[in-house]
């Protein structure tokens, strides 16, 4: 049974979903904050769930050796090094929506408060100043409200302001013009928001490009008496900069829910009265905390027993009914990669998927990750299908990725080719309807062979009496034959045999097979 660690304050629905689904499960919701516990417990588990309290670095990944999963419940995964999870074939996955409308609403709230100076003047009634005429708010009915990110938070709040009869502006370099329609809102560019906005909020995630995008040099653009509102990430705004325009009443206000840095204790922006601060709330609402509870435990329950993946941010989504699907395919890929990657001794510099007929239709990046896989395992123990295409690309092995509709008298199948720079060897093979992969031709020889779990290759000159021969030597060498498979280009030409055989070759009979009479190459395969 695989055992999950809850190690953040999740509701406990996830609890009662990872029973449910028959997965055991450890909430420890105060472990994530003590590094050296989870660093000691880590390696016991197959799946981890989150918050953001728990950071799952590279010396944690280090040492999670049973780790298949990591679950955030929420957005933001920049507590997690994606990258190390990656290569350690680890899948990160989040919960995208389910916090979006309560995060939407927090920055309204705030962006309301703001504009009438809700927290202060809250604090100043309670300490029975009764200042009526201190407290002079703004409307925001036909104000402009600049979204910088308009994604799903972004996106929802602007159709609240809308209701708010704010005239909304966003700058989002992948908003489409088409979206922007759609959301009716002004698709404009970052000058200009600065220019026009009253308000602005911001809901990106934080990036090589979005960090500090509202920089000094920003901050002095903006309209005077602007009110900005961080409801996204820390590290948006230049916090230094954004309390000198504070200060200097070039910005009338900010609301921020996010800090640079987190706990956020100490911070000198705490200083100025027109400043309202939450401490990181924005997800905080009793729903909010459900559908990601429940989402992610969810979402780890079902790639743990079925393999099933749902918003993965490092490996493509496979759904419940494609799994199923997908599975023999996985299966011949990873076969034919690991056959390919047997026989392939020089450095790879190219590898050429091609997927025809049926499985053409499928979603064929998990099948191109489970042929990586195979060619790579062979030189590598560490390598599975979320690490594979990326320990490819570190590489620089190009991958090639072809699709084409039926053409042949095969159904569907798939060809993969190992290109090396002493040649090309490809290998094709299809499913049969037992699920069970086989081979259909070897460097373009035609051949039908089911993979057995040892077997041997080997390529000689098509001569008569060389079968006998080689059954002979296998006979005196004690090596039974389970099945034996033979193709050949032409008569006299270049053949193939592919020999199921019992038990494990040995080295030395490996090499006497080697030195027969004809044999031009021998190599012992498992599969
Ligand atoms: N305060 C909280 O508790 C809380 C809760 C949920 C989400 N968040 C944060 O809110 C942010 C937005 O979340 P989301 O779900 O809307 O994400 P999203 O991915 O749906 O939207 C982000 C948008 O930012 C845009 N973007 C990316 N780079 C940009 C750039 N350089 N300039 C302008 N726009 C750019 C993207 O195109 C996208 O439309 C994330 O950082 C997330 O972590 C915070
Ligand atoms: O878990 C939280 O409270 C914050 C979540 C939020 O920052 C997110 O990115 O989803």
């Amino acid at each position: 049974m695989p055992k999950v660690l809850v190690s953040d304050k999740l509701s406990k629905t996830a609890v009662q979903i990872f029973k449910d689904n028959g997965v055991e499960v450890d909430y420890l919701p105060d472990l994530g904050k003590d590094k050296d516990k989870l660093l000691e417990v880590i390696g016991q588990y197959d799946g981890l769930a989150i918050r953001s309290a728990t950071k799952v670095t590279e010396k944690i990944i280090a040492a999670a050796n049973n780790l298949k999963v990591i679950g955030r419940a929420g957005i933001g995964v920049d507590n997690v090094d994606i990258p190390a999870a990656t290569k350690k074939g680890i899948i990160v996955m989040n919960t995208p929506f389910g916090n979006s409308i309560t995060t939407a609403e927090h920055a309204i709230s705030l962006m309301l408060s703001l504009a009438r100076q809700i927290p202060e003047a809250d604090a100043s009634t309670r300490a029975s100043k009764w200042e009526k005429n201190r407290f002079m708010g703004v409307e925001v009915t036909s104000k402009v409200l600049g979204i910088i990110g308009a994604g799903n938070i972004g996106s929802i709040v602007a159709d609240r302001a809308q209701g708010l009869r704010m005239k909304v502006i966003a700058f989002d370099p992948f908003l489409s013009p088409e979206r922007a329609l759609d959301l009716g809102i002004e698709k404009v560019e970052l000058d200009d928001l600065l220019a026009r906005a009253d308000f602005i909020t911001l809901h990106t995630p934080l990036t090589e490009q979005t960090k500090n995008i509202l920089s000094r040099e920003a901050l002095a653009k903006v309209k005077d008496g602007v009110r900005i509102i961080n409801c996204a990430r820390g590290g948006l705004i230049d916090e230094a900069a954004l309390y000198d325009a504070l200060k200097a009443g070039k910005v009338a206000g900010a609301a921020l829910d996010v800090f640079v840095e987190e706990p956020a204790v100490n911070n000198p922006l705490f200083e100025l009265p027109n400043v309202i601060c939450t401490p990181h709330l924005g997800a905080s609402t009793t729903e909010a905390q459900e559908n990601v509870a429940l989402q992610v435990a969810e979402q780890i329950s079902a790639y743990l027993m079925t393999g099933e993946i749902t918003n993965a941010l490092n490996f493509p989504s496979i759904s419940a009914e494609e799994a199923p699907r997908l599975t023999p395919y996985v299966k011949l890929a990873e076969t034919l990669g690991s056959f390919a990657g047997q026989l392939t001794d020089s450095d790879i510099k190219g590898i050429r998927i091609e997927y025809e007929g049926t499985v053409a239709g499928l979603n064929v990046r998990p099948l191109t990750a489970a042929a990586l896989t195979g060619v790579m395992k062979p030189q590598l123990q560490d390598v599975n299908m979320v690490s594979a295409p990326q320990i490819a690309k570190d590489r620089g092995i190009p991958v090639e990725v072809i699709t084409r509709e039926q053409q042949g008298a095969y159904e569907s199948y798939i060809r993969l080719t190992v290109v090396t720079d002493k040649q090309e060897r490809g290998v094709a093979g299809t499913v049969f309807a037992n699920g069970k992969p086989r081979i259909i031709q070897v460097k373009g020889i035609n051949m039908e062979a089911e993979l057995t779990p040892s077997m041997l290759y080997v390529t000689n000159e098509d001569r008569p009496g060389h079968i006998g021969r080689l059954g002979t030597l296998l006979g005196q060498l004690g090596v039974n034959i389970a099945n034996f498979n033979l193709g050949r280009v032409e008569e006299g030409g270049d053949a193939i045999a592919l020999v199921s055989i019992d038990g494990k070759l040995a080295d030395d009979q490996l090499a006497t097979i080697g030195k027969l009479e004809g044999v031009k190459q021998a190599r012992a395969l498992r599969f």
